[in-house]
């Protein structure tokens, strides 16, 4: 099942794999493995694969190829164009230009941990721009914008990518019509840390204003070395925390000022607030932005990278090896059968493992809408505690309070204990999760001890081994918490836990 139209627009490469010999993998995605390769029938030369498992992937294949020839149709320099697109058993291969020094995000988290220099940034952020506008005017969303989406040639050259998620506004059919002469989307997509609030809000539709909301998210990960809100744990509730409300209308200029003792400019401040407006219709357009004042003395342009970033950098294979070691990586997709839950999870394994703790972060995130829970309530944990705390009727009270239709009498008891009970459920994955990921990281820095680390690594090791025991108390302590919630889950005790002490 060849993508003819795209193949038709690059006839040269070859829609055969025995034409391309993989090198290296040099890049994960949630659902998609990228490898260095040579294309042997046009003189060996390098190019990029991206491999989207067609299992795992979130968009289904007819949208993926839909995309896939739009974007064919589509040329900017500061655009990733793929040359062709073919089936290979359950994957979808698509044959792109190498950009030899990987994304930004890559370069971040090896070279500028917290952060890159205003100047570069401000090349990054306007060549970034510069394809939005493009693919604004020509009616089409991104959806994905992050650092690790754009990517960066050695001669300095920045180009996005990642279209796996990109959509045109004019043929995509969930599009709801709104009081504005844009036409709307509705569905959510994107990566959670990056989402404008109206894409999290999908129902009432959102627009080309949402990657400018995610322009001014990598903005910040362009300055701090990861998006706001990464500090949070790794967990499928990260998600739904997001997805239930996501509020930035409290920031101030200088969110993270205090935590690294950073200096960013009055434009620069001003262009990040001005993208995360919490009114879509009040965040300037693409080419309004590239107005704006944050790029009035930025005549720089590829050289300046190569000089300022790029210098010194280790190779993108290397860079992705030392990733993979961190625990920055994505866990190989091929591993596990992983539902589409887990793969939201999955992704944010790779940040779980940057370890940040940015205190003075102004987002304002609340918790997850559990199944059949009250929607208004806030972390498992919480409604856990507050259970343990008040006892189950000031739970069911408070639910009340908060807008929950009422129920009756007799059903509440057995609500307000399944709810805990679920929410204990859900605590433990997300623990079962993290242990997992302590564990594999532990066999990762195994496999990849070197003579000369080896004293810093066993630390590392030790340490994670003392956080798993943490981990394991912990998940003891909720498994027999579960275990007397189960006991009370008789519904003529009326929800309560009945001490027969007392
Ligand atoms: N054409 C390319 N040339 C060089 N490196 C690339 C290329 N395309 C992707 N990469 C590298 O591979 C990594 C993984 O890319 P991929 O698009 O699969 O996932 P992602 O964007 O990081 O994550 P997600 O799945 O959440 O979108 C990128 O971050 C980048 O470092």
């Amino acid at each position: 099942m060849a993508n003819q139209e795209a193949a038709r627009n690059s006839p040269h490469y070859p829609l055969d794999p025995n034409a391309y010999q993989i090198i290296s993998e040099i890049g994960r995605g949630v659902s998609a493995v990228v490898y260095k390769a040579l294309c042997l029938p046009l003189n060996s030369q390098v190019v990029a694969i991206k491999s989207i498992d067609l299992d795992k992937s979130r968009t289904n294949i007819d949208t993926i190829r839909r995309e896939i020839t739009t974007m064919s149709l589509l040329s900017h320099r500061n655009i990733l164009k793929s040359y062709c697109s073919f089936i290979v058993h359950s994957k979808l291969w698509v044959i792109m230009p190498f950009m030899s020094c990987g994304s930004i995000q890559s370069i971040i988290s090896t070279k500028f941990p917290n952060g890159l220099p205003e100047p570069s940034i401000s090349i990054i952020l306007k060549e970034t721009l510069q394809a939005l506008s493009y693919l604004h005017d020509q009616g089409h969303l991104h959806r994905d914008i992050k650092a690790s989406n754009i990517l960066i040639d050695s001669d300095g050259r920045v180009k996005i990518a990642d279209f796996g998620v990109s959509v045109s506004i004019y043929e995509n059919s969930s599009y709801v019509s709104s009081s504005s002469s844009n036409q709307m989307l509705t569905d959510v997509a994107g990566t959670p840390y990056w989402m404008a609030p109206e894409v999290i809000h999908s129902r009432n539709g959102y627009g080309v204003k949402a990657d400018i909301w995610s322009l001014g998210i990598t903005a910040l990960e362009l300055a701090h070395g990861r998006p706001p809100l990464s500090h949070l744990p790794p967990s499928k509730s990260l998600m739904l925390k997001i997805t239930k409300r996501f509020k930035f209308s409290d920031y101030r200029q200088g969110a993270y000022d205090g935590e690294n003792k950073k200096k960013f400019t009055k434009q620069f401040k001003d262009f990040v607030k001005v993208c995360l407006d919490q009114e879509p219709s009040r965040r300037p357009t693409a080419e309004k932005l590239l107005k704006h004042p944050f790029f009035e003395r930025n005549g720089r342009g590829g050289e300046y990278l190569v000089r300022n970033v790029l210098k010194d950098l280790p190779s993108i294979e290397q860079r992705f090896k030392e990733m993979k070691i961190k625990g920055l990586v994505m866990r190989k997709f091929e591993d596990d059968e992983e539902s589409e839950e887990e793969v939201s999870r999955a992704k944010t394994r790779r940040i779980s493992g940057w370890n940040f703790n940015p205190n003075d972060c102004e987002l304002n995130p609340t918790f997850p809408i559990l199944k059949g829970a009250n929607p208004l309530s806030t972390t498992p944990y919480d409604e856990v505690v507050k259970f343990m705390r008040f006892g189950g009727e000031n739970v069911i009270k408070n639910n009340e309070e908060q807008g929950e239709e009422q129920q009756s009498s007799g059903d509440r008891g057995n609500s307000s204990n399944g709810l805990v009970l679920r929410s204990l459920m859900h605590l433990r994955e997300s623990l079962e999760m993290q242990k997992q990921d302590v564990n594999s990281m532990i066999r990762m820095l195994g496999e990849a001890v070197e003579v000369s680390r080896e004293e810093e690594l066993a630390k590392t090791v030790e340490r994670l081994n003392a956080e798993l025991e943490v981990e394991r108390e912990r998940n003891l302590g909720l498994q027999v918490e579960i275990e007397i919630m189960k006991l009370t889950l008789n519904p003529n005790n009326n929800g309560f836990y009945r001490d027969d002490n007392e």
